[in-house]
């Protein structure tokens, strides 16, 4: 019992130390800003389920791609064409999330309108 209780609090200081991350909070604001507009629209539950996992995609997105950046500069602190590289792909992993939330949120809209 007390193993899981631990795990969970580490956990819990892991999801701390993300959102004090400036792109995780950023990223939080715009799906609180998505959120309203959404609301705003007045969407199914069924487009309700699509905007919250595209939001969850975008988010687990964001947060993976901090872990990745935070240990690529912990083993690299210098410049690197090799951390480059990996970093911007860590970048487009994000960006790609961002697209296929985007499609949804055009779908959405566009059946609206
Ligand atoms: N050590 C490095 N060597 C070479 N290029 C790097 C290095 N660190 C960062 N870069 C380049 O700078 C870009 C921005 O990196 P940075 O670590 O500042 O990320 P960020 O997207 O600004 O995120 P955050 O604001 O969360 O740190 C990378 O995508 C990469 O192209």
């Amino acid at each position: 019992m007390k193993l899981w209780i631990n795990k969970f609090k580490n956990a819990f200081r892991g999801f701390g130390l993300l959102i004090s991350d400036f792109s995780v909070r950023i990223q939080l604001v715009l799906l609180l800003v998505a959120s309203v507009f959404f609301m705003m629209l007045g969407l199914e539950t069924y487009e309700w389920i699509a905007v919250v996992i595209c939001f969850a995609l975008v988010i687990v997105a964001e947060m993976m791609n901090t872990v990745i950046e935070k240990t690529l500069d912990y083993i690299q602190p210098n410049q690197d064409p090799k951390i480059r590289n990996l970093k911007d792909m860590g970048a487009g992993f994000v960006w790609m999330a961002c697209m296929f939330a985007i499609i949804v949120a055009c779908i959405i809209i566009g059946g609206k309108i």
